[in-house]
């Protein structure tokens, strides 16, 4: 329990920083609570900084976690004047997705002007508005809704082929295997190809360049996580957190994708057909007429959005995933026969075979829950409002921390097993399931109008990439069991030590994909 209040060195400066700076200016900016305002209980907190030390934790979820079991579900923090309101429990995220959805579907992060990372023309950082609800549209009509899925199948079939043919090489070779590498190629090919197609590919090493940016994206998320809860006392300072790291990447981004645009306007002038959403992207630019009009540079920040909030996320439920099958002989037993029964030993599986893999399904839902990769989700209270029975002021920031919720012993029995079993009853399409996820114990893709869009998607490459390495391989590793610890001090979750293994192929004939 030691490490979860260990800080880093960097947040340590800047937590020394912030408490010097914050006495200098305490008495200009801090604002108590109007009188008689029936807040939720505050654990306790430092002077002026309030309960900063909290969220400067290597392991914020933790830390928070730790948090609300002692002083309970629904807590009232401040960080200098900026009021957060910690929810642990399903009940009330229940009555704040239900009753308060619009109310919190603006998650009013920082925006660095200029930036394509999570900047100014950003569809996950946008207000809920006119823009975010035409973005949002046509996200889902033309690249992550139900249909646009069925029609950018055989994309996906295509990099699964390809995922078991690297996998099936490295065995032959021996060569040791870094289950996150290759599972991010896999994922990155699959977003890459089916927003740009054939100009964003492994082979002229674009997808290879966008990989890096999104690694080095997704390390910059605890900056600028902290940058948005410090945005405003440091602003009236004249202090911008990190803007330079920002539009670093965003410049490399802007490099990588400008290319890729021109490529498809010229392609669009040959009239040739491109993806769906690239098409429509590129004729609503073009439209004067357009209900909403939008720049070059909405369109890349929404590319940057998708290969961020899509790319690292799968790659580390992969990881995760595996790793816990691999530390769970019977669980790997229990896959193979059922794959090896509904899909056959000859032929490689597919994303049709999916809704009769309920174990896989399963599988992957506990992998999800017990290492849930965003575990915490970010919103800001437009409007004052009541939750259990509390005043909650306009502008309070919500964190929903599901990391807590899903390993709530209250809500989960034995929360901390890895036990597929549990959702059992309950496959993607099942009644029960939908109820269980009424009451938000399960939260991994967020909730509400500002929940992922990305979630089938998500679902359906995470459960082929588990399907094939389960069906066509035996795994070696080093020792007898993984190593399941956290990375410490990143936004997302992932494993401190990467999964290395050995691959055996089961059969000695190649599985074909017919
Ligand atoms: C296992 C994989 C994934 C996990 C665990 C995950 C989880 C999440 C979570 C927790 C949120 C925040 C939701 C909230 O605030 O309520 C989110 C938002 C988002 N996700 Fe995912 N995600 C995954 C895959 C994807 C994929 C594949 C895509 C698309 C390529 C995607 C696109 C997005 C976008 C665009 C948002 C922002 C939505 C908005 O602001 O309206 N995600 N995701």
């Amino acid at each position: 329990m030691g490490e979860i209040m260990n800080v880093d060195f960097v947040n340590c400066l800047i937590l020394i920083l912030l408490c010097l700076l914050s006495i200098l200016c305490y008495s200009f900016f801090f604002k108590k609570p109007k009188d008689g305002f029936n807040l939720p209980p505050s654990p306790p907190s430092l002077p002026i900084i309030g309960h900063l030390h909290h969220l400067l934790s290597l392991f914020m979820h933790r830390s928070l976690q730790k948090l609300s079991s002692k002083y309970g579900p629904l807590l009232y923090l401040h960080v200098f004047n900026v009021p957060i309101l910690l929810v642990s429990s399903p009940s009330i995220a229940y009555e704040i997705f239900r009753a308060q959805d619009v109310n919190v579907s603006t998650r009013d992060f920082p925006t660095n002007e200029g930036s394509l990372f999570l900047g100014s023309f950003s569809f996950i950082t946008a207000p809920y508005g006119e823009y975010w609800k035409f973005m949002k549209k046509l996200i889902v009509t033309k690249l992550l809704g139900p249909q646009a899925l069925e029609r950018s199948q055989r994309i996906r079939a295509n990099e699964v082929e390809r995922f078991y043919s690297n996998l099936l090489d490295k065995a032959m070779k021996k060569e040791s295997v870094e289950i996150a590498d290759e599972a991010m190629k896999l994922v990155n090919n699959i977003i890459c190809k089916m927003i740009m197609g054939r100009t964003c590919s492994e082979e002229n090493g674009e997808a290879e360049r966008i990989r890096g940016l999104v690694t080095k994206s997704d390390a910059l998320l605890k900056k600028f996580l902290l940058a948005a809860i410090l945005r405003k006392p440091l602003k009236k300072i004249g202090i911008t957190l990190f803007k330079k790291v920002f539009m670093d990447i965003s410049l490399k981004f802007d490099e990588v994708l400008e290319k890729i645009l021109v490529e498809n306007e010229e392609r669009l002038e040959e009239n040739q057909q491109g993806t769906d959403i690239m098409d429509k992207l590129l004729e609503v630019y073009g439209d004067k007429t357009s209900e909403y009009k939008i720049t070059r540079d909405h369109i890349k920040s929404l590319f940057v959005d998708l290969f961020f909030a899509g790319t690292d996320t799968a790659t580390h439920t992969i990881e995760w995933t595996m790793a816990e099958i691999m530390n769970n002989s019977l669980i790997l037993e229990r896959l193979r026969e059922e794959i090896d029964s509904v899909v056959g030993k000859t032929r490689l599986i597919q994303e049709t075979d999916l809704p009769n893999l309920l174990y896989l399904q399963a599988t992957v839902k506990e992998g999800l829950r017990l290492h849930p990769t965003i575990p915490l989700v970010l919103r800001t209270f437009q409007d004052g409002c009541t939750i259990g029975g509390f005043s909650i002021p306009k502008k309070t920031k919500l964190v929903v921390n599901g990391y807590a919720i899903m390993r709530d012993p209250d809500n989960w029995e034995d929360p901390l097993e890895f036990k597929p079993e549990r959702f059992l009853a309950s496959s993607r399409s099942s009644q029960k399931d939908a109820i269980k996820e009424e009451v938000l114990k399960y939260l991994s893709f967020g909730s509400g109008r500002r929940g992922c869009p990305g979630v089938n998607l998500a679902y359906v490459s995470v459960e082929t990439a588990i399907g094939v390495m389960v069906q066509c391989f035996d795994w070696k590793i080093d020792g007898h069991k993984i190593n399941m610890n956290e990375v410490a001090g990143k936004g997302t979750l992932s494993m401190a030590h990467p999964l290395k293994c050995t691959l055996v192929p089961r059969s000695v004939t190649p599985l074909t994909s017919k």
